[in-house]
């Protein structure tokens, strides 16, 4: 049987790449819905008001629900995913610590799966600047991230996440992130550079810079299509659908999907 899924902020950058990308796949919509829904269909899909979201999940047969919004609404959407027992796949980043705290008790009762980014290629460049860092504790290690004029949050989520790694390898109590530079500001020992640029319609890019010992290496990413994204949120909701209740995050389960 097909998979049936909810998608929130249907009308969205990510929330149109996934109607389209289940369209492509035979991934059945069980409903879509938007804060502010518009007249048109999206992939042939009609929208609904994202305000009824509780009521639809509750009523509609769904397997799993992808959401890319805000953080505000992924709180809503996971506490009301957990009330009805429906699993979620949460793609939005900018949440703050009491944020997660919220998604991470939806997870008590049902799967919350995390995703900053949900490109296989971020995956591997995790484990690439793993490897870097853990081979060159030494060298000086800057993170630039490069966005759409549109995005909201700074840094992007997957920086976070590649920040977290780096500090997880080096296993450092030093550690300083500085988030650009100005004026009279030599680099300290243990700083870690963080930069967010907003440019044009730029997807997603991250590069990690390691220098040291009369020598750089460069580690990016470029996506080139929201598609990549859409993918592999599909195949985390596949996943998710049959998982145990639990807080998860992409990271953790992507070699499993
Ligand atoms: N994990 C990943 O792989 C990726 C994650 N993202 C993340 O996904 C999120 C959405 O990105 P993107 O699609 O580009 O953003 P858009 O602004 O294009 O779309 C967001 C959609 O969700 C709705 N929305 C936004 N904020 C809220 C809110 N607070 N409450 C309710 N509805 C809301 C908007 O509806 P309305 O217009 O009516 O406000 C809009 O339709 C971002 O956090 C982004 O960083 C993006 C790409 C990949
Ligand atoms: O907002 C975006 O567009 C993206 N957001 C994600 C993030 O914050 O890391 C993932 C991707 O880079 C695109």
């Amino acid at each position: 049987m097909s998979l049936r899924v909810g998608v929130t902020g249907a009308e969205g950058r990510m929330g149109r790449e996934i109607l389209q990308a289940a369209a492509d796949r035979d991934v059945d919509v069980a409903f879509a819905v938007n804060r502010s829904p518009g007249d048109t269909r999206v992939a042939g899909v009609e929208v609904e008001d994202a305000a009824d979201f509780e009521e639809l999940v509750g009523e509609r047969d769904v397997d799993v629900v992808v959401d890319f919004t805000g953080p505000e609404s992924s709180v809503r959407y996971a506490a009301a995913c957990a009330a009805t027992d429906v699993p979620i796949v949460v793609g939005t980043t900018g949440f703050d610590e009491a944020d997660v705290s919220s998604l991470r008790e939806a997870g008590e009762a049902v799967p919350i799966l995390l995703g900053a980014n949900f490109s296989r290629g971020v995956q591997a460049l995790l484990d690439a600047v793993e490897s870097a860092v853990g081979n060159l504790p030494s060298y000086d290690v800057e993170v630039t991230e490069t966005h759409h004029n549109q995005k909201r949050d700074a840094p992007s989520g997957t920086a976070k996440v590649i920040l977290d790694r780096i500090v997880e390898t080096r296993d450092d109590e030093e550690t300083e992130y500085v988030h650009g530079r100005e004026g009279d500001q030599p680099r300290e020992a243990g700083e870690i550079g963080v930069h967010a640029r907003r440019a044009g319609d730029v997807t997603g890019e991250h590069e990690v810079l390691l220098a040291g010992n009369h020598e750089v290496l460069e580690l990016t990413h470029r996506a080139g299509d929201r598609g990549v994204f859409a993918a592999g949120a599909l195949d985390a909701a596949a996943w998710a659908a049959n998982a145990d209740a639990g807080f998860y995050r992409f990271e953790e389960v992507a070699s499993e999907l």
